[in-house]
């Protein structure tokens, strides 16, 4: 049995808080509202010690009771009563809202937080207590700008179009006003939970990093409940006097915010699963969600009788393909005055429902790139009936999309905080300009150059194919994500990168939105990115949250023309994004080490196909039923299967090839004008850095620098001749 190494300090009680407090109930000392707190160093109890675990007691009365027996010891739980003022927003909604059967008002606001000095900077939202416990949990002492500016407006039941720089915290936005109302409303304890909010996302990993941020603060308002047993007594005492003990404790075991995620290339039963036992919110990505719909006609009609609606990065649903889904999940959301409109296939309310709840659905639009005029046209009001006569015709699929959106607020409040050219202020742009074949030697060059967690875009799977082998061959901790990869796995790789320091995630577009994965150094476009949405959003996986970033474009000729018209989208220049320096007398050992890779991955790639041939051949064969002729197997191995002595000398060669690379690897690389054996003198004395403890790792006389110190500006341009003014250019396709 373990040793308890839990220890508890005495009761405390606050001077003067006493007078104010009433008891709640008497508890043994395990069932007082035991807080963990951390250790800390100063008290010397921050090492192991055999101490796991420390924790504290506010509130709680101790009295000393003479007996006959002797003296014993009893404890009375203290709580505030309930002075916190309750603002419209917290009230519950109104009478006419169904099904919630209010045997127990669970969130009863029994807590209380002192924002105004604990949270100045979130006091003015008046935040429900357990958000603010969380919040300040979580040391977000102030909210981000795109926070601050769309709460007040949120929180009063506006509808948000929020568009602000990746990473500033758009979550939070929109999922602070959300559970804000389900802490402010009823709990009911024997009935299903009815859907309040629905956050689509366009792909799976968006969703479950939605999913992990919004639990994070609910599994922690949960935790700061369990830890105030008095709660649940409190209000039912309120309420319905006392309570049978059970339903106290069950109560106390239910879970305030219940949150679900369902995407594809998970478990659809499961999935099913959960929804059955009902949840608050609801975050899918739409195909899956589609096809669940189309099965559970309740969930449907939960759906039509939301409270929350939030479309995440709402332009890129279109790109994933998701225009149909989307559209018949938003049917569904749409106001049945609206019928003649755009007609909802939506299952009509079946006669034993009761009363439709109140419409109060809020929309909430979150992006980090919607364009000016869309932004514009959904604050259109006529738009339906336009769009459905045909004179409307929305410029592109995603203003189509957005505007089947059913605003029930007239004028829903545009915040656009995005920065000017798509250029988040910590984030340092640089680019190289290579030839295409050259791009893997520059790419292992800014690798070994500055080391640190890089996150490469390429625009195909089969470069991510072709580089992998090479990284790895290279010494170099890489891992792939795209969209062949089945979910777990992706889900894995993007866990090790984000756990690995000096990790490079092989990325295609799928990672490029919305990923939050924490401290992202640097962003490289090994292939140009085919839209300015899709470039600002890869530069907004790193410089997230206020931190440094920086991001290379590596550009080939025959991408210039892409580059300028991508920028030019943007209100940028070519010029306007510096070069960075390389050492090119560097860049003769770097090619040949990738020439050695390149030769040993086509040996393995040799065999592996050989043995594949022959295991595939046989396997057919196995599966048809059919006994292979060892003529057909020989002729086979004739072919393709190399003699014992070819294979040999092959493993050989590998081998060999092998032994190459790995002493190129060993040696440092050195720069021009340094000496190893004389490290005082040479044009690069490295005796200095050595001492000072600057000296670069694996490329000697170079200083460990961030990329961004390594910037050179590009000059500007002349202006273009009349003849290059006159041809046409090759690319006119971005829309931003
Ligand atoms: N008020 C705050 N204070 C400090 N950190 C915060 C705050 N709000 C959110 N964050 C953190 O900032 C990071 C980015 O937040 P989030 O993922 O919501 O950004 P985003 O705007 O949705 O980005 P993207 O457009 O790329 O999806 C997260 O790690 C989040 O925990």
């Amino acid at each position: 049995m373990p040793i308890s190494s839990r220890i508890k300090r005495k009761a405390r009680e606050q001077p003067g808080a006493l007078s104010k407090k009433v008891k709640v109930q008497s508890a043994s000392l395990d069932g007082l509202p035991w807080k963990s707190v951390s250790r800390p160093v100063e008290t010397g109890l921050d090492g192991d010690d055999g101490i796991l675990e420390l924790e504290e007691v506010d509130d709680v009365e101790i009295i000393y009771e003479e007996t006959d027996g002797g003296r014993v010891v009893k404890f009375n739980v203290l709580e505030k009563p309930d002075d916190r003022t309750l603002d419209a927003r917290n009230q519950p909604e109104d009478d006419s809202e169904p099904v919630i059967e209010t045997e127990s008002p669970f969130p009863a606001v029994t807590v209380s937080f002192d924002s105004a000095t604990l949270l100045p900077k979130w006091h003015s939202f008046n935040l429900h207590p357990h958000l603010l416990q969380v919040l300040n949990k979580q040391s977000f002492t102030s909210p981000t700008p795109i926070q601050s500016q769309t709460l007040p407006s949120a929180l009063s039941g506006r509808d948000i179009v929020g568009v602000a720089e990746t990473g500033s915290g758009k979550t939070l936005a929109y999922g602070l006003p959300i559970l804000q109302h389900i802490l402010s409303q009823p709990r009911p304890i024997r009935q299903k939970r009815r859907l309040q909010a629905l956050i689509l996302a366009p792909t799976r990993e968006l969703a479950l990093q939605v999913s992990d941020h919004l639990n994070a603060f609910s599994r922690d308002v949960n935790a700061t409940i369990k830890q105030e047993p008095g709660e649940a007594d409190l209000s039912k005492a309120k309420n319905k006097g006392n309570a049978p003990a059970s339903r106290t404790q069950n109560a106390q075991n239910v879970p305030l915010v219940s949150i679900a995620v369902i995407v594809g290339g998970m478990s659809a039963q499961k999935q099913r699963r959960i929804l059955d036992r009902g949840i608050d919110i609801l975050i899918a990505t739409p195909g899956r969600l589609w096809d669940i719909l189309e099965e559970d006609e309740p969930l449907a009609k939960q759906v039509q009788n939301l409270r929350f609606l939030v479309l995440d990065e709402a332009d890129r649903m279109i790109e994933a393909g998701h225009f149909a889904e989307m559209d018949n999940i938003l049917r569904l959301t749409i106001r049945q005055s609206r019928d003649d409109e755009i007609e909802p296939e939506a299952p009509a309310r079946g006669a034993n429902e009761g009363p439709a709840p109140e419409d109060k659905l809020q929309t909430f639009v979150f992006s980090a790139t919607l364009s000016k005029d869309l932004q514009r046209n959904l604050k259109r009001r006529s738009r339906p009936k336009d769009v459905k006569k045909g004179k409307f015709k929305p410029p592109s699929t995603l203003d189509d999309l957005l505007l089947r959106l059913d605003f029930r607020d007239p004028e829903p409040e545009v915040v656009d905080i995005s920065p000017e050219g798509g250029v988040v202020s910590t984030l340092q742009e640089s680019k190289i300009e290579c030839l295409s074949a050259d791009k893997d030697v520059y790419l292992y060059y800014f690798l070994l150059r500055y080391p640190g967690r890089s996150l490469v875009f390429l625009s195909a799977i089969d470069g991510i194919r072709r580089l992998m082998p090479l990284m790895e061959l290279l010494n170099l901790t890489a891992f792939p994500l795209h969209s062949q990869l089945e979910q777990r796995q992706r889900l894995k790789n993007l866990d090790r990168f984000k756990s690995t320091p000096n990790a490079i995630l092989l990325a295609t577009d799928i990672a490029a939105r919305g990923l939050d994965i924490p401290a992202v150094d640097h962003v490289i476009h090994y292939q140009i990115p085919r839209s300015t949405d899709v470039f600002v959003h890869r530069n907004g996986r790193t410089a997230r949250a206020l931190r440094k970033g920086f991001s290379l474009l590596m550009c080939a000729p025959d991408e210039r023309r892409i580059v300028r018209a991508l920028l030019s989208s943007l209100g940028r220049q070519d010029a306007d994004i510096p070069e960075i320096s390389v050492e090119l007398t560097l860049l003769d050992s770097l090619k040949k080490r990738i020439h050695l890779a390149r030769q040993i991955d086509s040996q393995q790639h040799k065999v592996k196909k050989q043995n594949h041939e022959r295991s595939w051949l046989k396997e057919t064969a196995e599966a048809m039923e059919i006994e292979l002729d060892s003529d057909v197997m020989s002729a086979s191995d004739g072919e393709n299967k190399p003699s014992k002595y070819q294979k040999k000398q092959f493993d050989a060669k590998t081998a060999s090839l092998k032994a190459e690379l790995k002493g190129m690897l060993s040696r440092p690389l050195l720069a021009r004008g340094v000496s190893t054996r004389y490290i005082t003198s040479g044009s690069r004395p490295i005796a200095d850095d050595i001492i000072a403890g600057k000296v670069h790792d694996t490329m000697l006389g170079l200083k460990k620098t961030d990329a961004g110190s390594d910037l050179v500006a590009t000059k500007k341009k002349r202006p273009a001749s009349k003849r290059e003014q006159q041809e046409p250019e090759e690319w006119a396709g971005f829309s931003s």
